[in-house]
């Protein structure tokens, strides 16, 4: 695995240490021993994973550039995506990583040990409870997020954490015109708007990636997130 992921971020001008990529080995078995007894991730083939979890959660930093000290939080980070592959890149960000699915947490709270990161907290919570927290409210200077939602959900999720002036990304798989619009009602209460919207193909493929940039112009009213659940039956 180690050989097959090193030449393809190395293609891609992304360079892993020996020490990354041990990471990375550790984070593989272990996620996909613990993924016989709780339900992790359906892409277990090797490559596939290195392509679609690791580089995907990766590929982020060829578009926007995560600078020493930073806070980063990832919102249902899951079995960690992007959250882990980004901390192992990036040992100088500080990640905290967060769920509200207590078995994943447990699950990402071994793997940190395991991989001796020293850069990550993992947080079993949800992400309209966890916002409205002082320690957390307004704290990041980017948050990240993938497969969580649709987008005026997300923004709803996602901008409290963040200061203001700090960036939201969006990792998606399809990048709808009418996601994007369905949104405009949420960028505006929420005080973000679009900064870059970015397209590309994972390597040597036509699986299509998107990120969306937003960037927050403005602080938080202390209306959002609404209550536990709101955001998704009524989005903004
Ligand atoms: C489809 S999974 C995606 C996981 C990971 N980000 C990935 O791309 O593989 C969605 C995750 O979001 C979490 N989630 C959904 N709503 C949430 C909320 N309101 N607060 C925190 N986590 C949430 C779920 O528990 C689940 O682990």
């Amino acid at each position: 695995m180690n050989e097959k992921l090193y030449e393809l971020c190395k293609n891609n001008e992304i360079d892993l240490s020996e020490k990354q990529l041990e990471q990375f080995q550790i984070f593989y078995d272990y996620m996909i021993e613990m993924n016989q007894v709780m339900n992790l991730t359906s892409i277990t083939e090797e490559d596939e994973v290195i392509l679609k979890h690791f580089y995907d959660s990766m590929s982020i930093v060829k578009y926007f550039d995560f600078k020493p000290g930073e806070y980063v939080i990832d919102v249902g980070t899951g079995a960690g995506f992007p959250g882990i592959p980004l901390a192992i890149l990036l040992p100088k960000v500080q990640f905290t990583l967060m769920d509200s699915l207590n078995k994943r947490i447990v699950f990402l709270q071994d793997v940190v040990k395991k991989c001796g990161l020293k850069n990550v907290e993992c947080i079993h919570s949800r992400a309209e409870e966890l916002a409205k927290n002082e320690k957390y409210r307004e704290k990041y200077d980017v948050c990240v997020s993938r497969a969580v939602a649709n987008l005026s959900v997300l923004l709803e999720y996602c901008i409290p954490f963040i200061k203001k002036g700090g960036m939201f990304i969006s990792y998606k798989s399809i990048s709808s015109e009418e996601e994007l619009s369905d949104s405009k009602n949420a960028q505006n209460k929420l005080c973000c708007k679009l900064k870059k919207n970015i397209s590309f193909e994972l390597p040597d493929t036509d699986i299509r990636r998107n990120f969306l940039l937003f960037e927050k112009f403005d602080n938080t009213s202390s209306k959002y997130p609404r209550n536990n659940g709101i955001p998704r039956k009524k989005p903004l």
